[in-house]
C-alpha cells in the first residue's frame, strides 16, 4: 500500500533544502565578498572538471521562479542558508543589498505559505576571516555571534526556525583533515580545534538568539550516519562504537551533556592530541531540536594498523551515484537512537540521492529517486508511529546544484537544471511528490 501524506501529522513540515554557495551564483554581485569556497573552487585541481559556484543555478536572480516551483510541488517548508560574505562586509558593516535579497526571498516564501528554515552557516566562511585563522581562531565564535545577531535582527520578525551550523563534522573533518573541502587542510589537531570552535560558535549564536527572537526555535544540523560493523565481531563492534562517537557523538554529546564522548576522546588523547574543552557551558545551552542529515550507513572494521583503529569497508547494497548504499533502515535506527539519547524534537533536514538523471524530450525519468524517497518516507512514518518526535522532512535537494568537490557531476535535485540555459525541468520525482503531498 503506497504511503500517503495524510498518514503524517497534519502540521508535519514537508520541505526541500538547498545551500547558498551551491545554488545562488552571483558571487561578485552587489558587493558580495569571497568565501573560502570561492577561493577553493578556483584553485586548480580541487573540484572535478575545475568547476565552481560562480553561476551555479543563478538562484540569486531566479529565486521567485524557484519559489513558484516549490509552491507547485506543494512543499510547506524550505530550508536554505545565508551567504555570510553576502550580508556582512569585512569591515563589519552590513551589506544592505545582500540583506535585501534574503528579505525578498523570505517575503516571497511567506506569501506562498512556505515556512522558511534558515541555516546560518553552510560552509561558506568569509575568506577574510579564514585569513584571521578561520575556525582555528577562538575569536571566530564572536564573529559568528555578530553575524547571527544581524540575521536574527533583520529576519527574526518573520523567520522563526533557525539552524546555527550545517554539519560541523564536514566543516572540520572534510575541511581540516581530509582536505577534500575548503579550506583544504590535512591536520587532525587542527580538525579537533576547528570542531571545538564550531561548537562554540553554535553556542554563542544560541545565546544571542534567546535575546533577539523570543518566539522562535533554534537547533543545529549534524551529519547522521548509521555506523555498523562490516562483520560481526567484538573488535568490529568496538570499532563501530568508536566511529559513531567520532562522526555522530562528537557533535551531539557536547550540546546536550556538555562533554565529548569518552572512547573517541580517549583515542585522540592516546594520539597525543590536545582536546580543547572551554565554553562547554555555552556549547551546551538548551536548544529546541536536532536537524538530522541522513543519507546512508558507514561500514567499519577494526584495523590495528590504523592510528584510528578502524577502516571503512565497501557495502554490497545498491548504491547512488555518490557510491552511498541505499539503506532506509538506517534512517529509522538513527532517528530512534538520537531521540532516545538526547530527547529533543527532530527534523530530517536533508535526505535524498544523486542519480544518473538524463534529460530526454523534456522528461527525466528518475523512478529510482521516487523509490528512494518512498522507502525513506516509510521509515520516517514508522519512527513517528513508534513515538519519535519527528516534526519535518526536507528533501535534498530542490535543484541539481554544485556538489562541492564533485562540481556539477552529481545531480541531487528533484528539479533538473540545464546549466547552459538555466532552464528548470520537474523530474518524475517532483511530479510524484506533487501527487503525494496532495493525498
Ligand atoms: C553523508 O552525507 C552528508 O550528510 C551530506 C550530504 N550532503 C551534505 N551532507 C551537505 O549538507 C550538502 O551540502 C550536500 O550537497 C549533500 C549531498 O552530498
Amino acid at each position: 500500500m503506497a504511503i500517503k501524506r495524510s498518514e503524517f501529522p497534519e502540521n508535519f513540515i514537508f520541505g526541500t533544502a538547498t545551500s547558498a554557495y551551491q545554488i545562488e551564483g552571483a558571487v561578485n554581485e552587489d558587493g558580495r565578498e569571497p568565501s573560502i569556497w570561492d577561493v577553493f573552487s578556483h584553485t586548480p585541481g580541487k573540484i572535478q572538471n575545475n568547476e565552481n559556484g560562480d553561476v551555479a543555478c543563478d538562484h540569486y536572480h531566479r529565486y521567485n521562479e524557484d519559489v513558484q516551483i516549490m509552491k507547485e510541488i506543494g512543499f510547506n517548508g524550505y530550508r536554505f542558508s545565508i551567504s555570510w560574505p553576502r550580508v556582512l562586509f569585512s569591515n563589519q558593516k552590513k551589506n544592505q543589498k545582500g540583506l535585501d535579497f534574503y528579505n525578498k526571498l523570505v517575503d516571497t516564501l511567506l506569501e506562498n505559505n512556505i515556512t522558511p528554515f534558515i541555516t546560518l552557516y553552510h560552509w561558506d566562511l568569509p575568506y577574510y576571516l579564514y585569513e584571521k585563522g578561520g575556525w582555528l581562531n577562538p575569536d571566530i565564535a564572536l564573529y559568528f555571534q555578530d553575524y547571527a545577531a544581524l540575521m536574527f535582527e533583520i529576519l527574526g520578525d518573520r523567520v522563526k526556525h533557525w539552524i546555527t551550523l550545517n554539519e560541523p563534522w564536514c566543516s572540520s573533518y572534510l575541511g581540516y583533515f581530509m582536505g577534500k573541502h575548503a579550506p583544504g587542510h590535512t591536520n587532525i589537531q587542527e580538525t579537533i580545534i576547528a570542531a571545538h570552535n564550531l561548537l562554540r560558535a553554535h553556542g554563542y549564536a544560541v545565546k544571542i538568539f534567546r535575546e533577539i527572537v523570543k518566539d522562535g526555535i533554534i537547533g543545529i544540523t549534524n551529519v547522521v550516519s548509521k555506523i555498523e560493523p562490516a562483520k560481526e565481531s567484538e573488535e568490529n563492534f568496538q570499532a563501530a562504537i568508536l566511529v559513531d562517537e567520532i562522526v555522530n557523538g562528537w557533535f551531539h554529546d557536547p550540546i546536550i551533556f556538555g562533554k565529548f564522548p569518552e572512547n573517541a576522546k580517549g583515542l585522540f588523547k592516546q594520539l597525543g592530541l590536545e582536546i580543547p574543552e572551554t565554553d562547554m557551558d555555552i556549547i551546551s545551552q538548551p536548544i529546541d531540536f536536532f536537524g538530522v542529515n541522513y543519507y546512508t550507513r558507514q561500514l567499519v572494521e577494526y584495523d590495528p594498523t590504523s592510528p584510528y583503529l578502524y577502516k571503512n569497508v565497501e557495502g554490497i547494497l545498491p548504491k547512488t551515484e555518490m557510491g552511498w548504499e541505499i539503506y532506509p533502515e538506517g534512517l529509522y535506527d538513527m532517528l530512534r537512537k538520537i531521540h532516545r539519547r538526547y530527547g529533543l524534537p527532530l527534523y530530517i533536514t536533508e535526505n535524498g540521492m544523486a542519480g544518473p538523471d538524463k534529460l530526454q524530450n523534456d522528461i527525466i525519468n528518475d523512478d529510482y529517486r521516487v523509490k528512494y524517497l518512498e522507502k525513506h518516507f516509510e521509515k520516517a512514518l514508522e519512527a513517528i508511529e513508534d513515538g519519535i518526535d519527528l516534526r519535518g522532512y526536507f528533501v535534498w535537494s530542490l535543484l541539481d546544484n554544485f556538489e562541492w568537490e564533485k562540481g556539477y557531476s552529481k545531480r541531487f535535485g528533484i528539479v533538473y537544471v540545464d546549466y547552459k540555459t538555466q532552464k528548470r525541468y520537474l523530474k518524475k520525482s517532483a511530479v510524484w511528490l506533487k501527487e503525494f503531498l496532495r493525498k
